[in-house]
């Protein structure tokens, strides 16, 4: 029984980086909690992106850019994030950065949908964005790049053990998460703030966990308030098609609250 928890405290120990843990392979993308630079991005070039470890200042955590390349990214995945990255460089692409949980112009957007801003901000100061809640690796790695001229966002994707379906492939609804948040990322950026009313699924074929896709998401056509979005889930190598998906989503009318 001592000796069980004792292996536990240290293996705790070696997941937080402390002294007293055994090392473990310093690039393995399946115990990114065990390495102990795990916690820091590489790029931190970019306005708003912090050096050092982020786990010892948390709101430095919420205000970093968590798109951009870690010690968990597979060689695929960062060679396609360098590839979008130049396609940036002209301007006909952008990348579009992603937090844990940040004050941007969306979330001021979407105050006025609600009756009680006082209430709403302290609700937001504790929220945290869903495909960005778990650590680093283990779940949701990804990163957008949007192209405004052809309305298309594109996100590159690496999913991670936590995210387990049937054993050794994603989780259906890890998928569908995914899905959601590359159309309504595409949809906020076309035409605001906006909520997903409907989402079809074509689940076509099982995504191996730890392996890149590329979700290609684009508007097809826009009535009024409504911006209806069709994606499809493909393999680097553009051979295999994952999922296909289309959507509605509706913009928020300013005259209704949400709640
Ligand atoms: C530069 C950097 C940028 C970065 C940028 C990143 C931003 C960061 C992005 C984060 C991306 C996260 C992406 C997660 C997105 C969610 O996960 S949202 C969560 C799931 N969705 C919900 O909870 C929504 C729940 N539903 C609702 O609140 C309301 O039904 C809605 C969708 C807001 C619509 O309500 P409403 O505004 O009152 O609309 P309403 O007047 O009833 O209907 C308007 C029209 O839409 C149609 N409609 C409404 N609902 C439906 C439906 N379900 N089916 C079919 N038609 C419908 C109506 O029939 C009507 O059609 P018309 O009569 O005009 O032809």
């Amino acid at each position: 029984m001592l000796r069980s928890c004792v292996s536990r405290l240290r293996t705790l120990a070696v997941q937080r980086g402390l002294p007293g843990g055994a090392p473990l392979p310093a690039k393995d993308p399946w115990s990114p909690r065990v390495n102990p630079g795990a916690g820091r991005r590489e790029r931190a070039a970019k306005p708003g992106c912090v050096r050092g470890d982020p786990r010892s200042f948390s709101s430095e955590v919420m205000h970093m850019d968590l798109s951009l390349p870690n010690p968990s990214w597979s060689e695929d995945m960062r060679l396609l994030f360098d590839q979008f990255m130049k396609k940036s460089e002209d301007g006909s692409w952008k990348h579009l950065p992603s937090y844990k949980s940040k004050f941007t112009q969306e979330t001021e957007d979407i105050k006025i949908y609600f009756p009680d801003a006082k209430l709403m901000k302290e609700k937001l100061s504790q929220a945290q964005l869903f495909p960005r809640s778990l650590e680093e690796g283990l779940g949701f790695e990804y990163a957008m790049f949007h192209n405004c001229v052809e309305d298309r966002t594109v996100c590159i994707f690496q999913g991670g053990p936590y995210l387990q379906g049937v054993p050794g492939f994603l989780h259906g609804g890890a998928i569908a998460t995914m899905i959601d948040a590359t159309l309504g990322t595409c949809a906020v950026v076309a035409i605001g703030v906006a909520m997903t009313a409907s989402l079809n699924i074509s689940f076509k074929r099982p995504i191996p966990l730890g392996s890149v896709v590329v979700i290609n998401s684009q508007v097809d056509k826009v009535e009024g308030r409504k911006l209806f979005l069709s994606c499809n889930i493909r393999s680097v190598d553009e051979k295999t098609v994952y999922s296909e998906a289309t959507s509605l989503f509706v913009k928020l009318d300013p005259k209704t609250r949400l709640t």
